[in-house]
């Protein structure tokens, strides 16, 4: 599969001469059989990169200026399931970003291929310095590996930086092992931001993530009442085991992803103020935990479409009300309350 390099950058035609430079296409490879036949030599950096995070992109831009100072390929190896749910079967770590997602980050970042390598049994078993010679050296060619200092591979996590570094020296290739970012006595982590998500402070998470909490899926049916008491809200179906906000009432981006016809005044691939409530609505006894977003600007047939909420600022948690109308009048509160947020949060951004 192939998407159209970054859009500042000129888009000249693939030619598998180019052996050793850098790829005028941005690539995507599931596993290593789509390696090019031709394929030159690369820097490579590797892991999951769930969320994308400060550190990630640290990492990823120094992997991306060693290709282009050695005037080579740049590609991020990632895996697909998360290791977690094969070395432990059944665990299922709340995802930050979808597979897609993270490409697209990636590639913003300048990534030239991203390389999602299906994390099998026998991918987990092997040892690291088959690893090494059958993957990175034979498969990929690398020149130079960038990874964070606590990085481990192969079978057991047995490989670190150390190995990697003297299988290097053998094999030809330099190994970058970069330190973790940290700020304020937290290193960023894939897990830390998750437990931030996970207790609703989405703001520590956009500190970390370096931009808002995204969380995407499609507009669903809900109970059709939103619209009736004046506030209509679009109902995400998020993908399986998505990293939710907890329950509660957040300010956040809504954007229509896609560029799909839509009746109404919600302009696909553009940014709307909304008010999201992420909970079961006990007013109404409901069960279901739902994702919906009021879109304050904009009025639109949403059902059917991918959209994405980023969540900037916690307002509330989810409350149980007496009433309709006092559920209603607070509605309206937070709705001018997520409008007053996002109005500062673009000022501090300069934007
Ligand atoms: C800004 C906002 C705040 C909300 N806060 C609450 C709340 O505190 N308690 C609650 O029970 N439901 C809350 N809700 C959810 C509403 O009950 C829900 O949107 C409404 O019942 C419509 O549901 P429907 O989309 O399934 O028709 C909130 C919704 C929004 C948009
Ligand atoms: N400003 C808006 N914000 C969110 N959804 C809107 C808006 N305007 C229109 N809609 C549409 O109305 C639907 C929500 O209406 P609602 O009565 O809450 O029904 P449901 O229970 O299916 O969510 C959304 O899915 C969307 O298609």
């Amino acid at each position: 599969m192939r998407s159209p390099r970054r859009p500042s950058s000129p888009e000249p035609k693939v030619t598998h001469s180019d052996r050793g430079r850098r790829l005028p296409l941005v690539q995507r490879w599931r596993g290593l059989d789509e390696v090019p036949a031709d394929w030159g030599r690369c820097v490579l950096t590797i892991g999951v990169f769930d969320g994308v995070h400060r550190g990630h992109a640290q990492l990823i831009s120094r992997a991306v200026k060693a290709a282009s100072e050695r005037g080579i390929a740049s590609v991020l190896m990632t895996f697909d399931p998360h290791p977690a749910e094969v070395v432990r079967a059944g665990s299922h770590p709340a995802q930050l970003t979808t597979l897609a997602r993270r490409a697209e980050l990636a590639e913003e970042l300048g990534i030239d291929v991203f390389c999602v390598m299906p994390f099998t049994p026998e991918f987990m078993k092997l040892t690291p310095e088959r690893y090494v010679h059958e993957i990175l050296v034979e498969r990929l060619h690398v020149a130079e590996v960038v990874v964070g200092e606590n990085f481990t591979f192969g079978r057991k996590a047995a490989g670190n930086v150390d190995l990697l570094r003297k299988t290097g020296e053998r094999f030809g290739f330099a190994v970058d092992g970069v330190s973790l970012l940290a700020e304020h006595a937290v290193t960023f982590s894939s897990t830390y931001i998750r437990s931030c998500v996970d207790a609703g402070d989405v703001a520590a998470a956009s500190e970390a993530l370096g931009r808002p909490h995204r969380v995407e899926g499609v507009v669903v049916h809900g109970d059709g009442r939103g619209r009736q008491l004046g506030f209509p809200t679009a109902n995400i179906a998020p993908p399986m085991y998505s990293a939710i906000p907890a329950d509660g009432v957040y300010a956040a981006w809504f954007t229509v992803l896609g560029a799909g016809p839509l009746t109404g005044t919600v302009v696909p691939g553009e940014r709307h103020q909304a008010a999201v409530s992420v909970g079961t609505n006990p007013t109404f006894s409901g069960r279901t935990r739902t994702v919906e977003a009021f879109v304050l600007d904009g009025e639109a047939d949403l059902y059917g479409q991918h959209v994405a909420v980023d969540f900037v600022e916690r307002l509330r948690g989810m409350e149980k009300f007496d009433s309709v109308d006092e559920l209603v009048a607070q509605m309206g509160r937070d709705a001018e309350r997520s409008r007053e947020i996002l109005i500062e949060a673009d000022l501090r951004h300069g934007e």
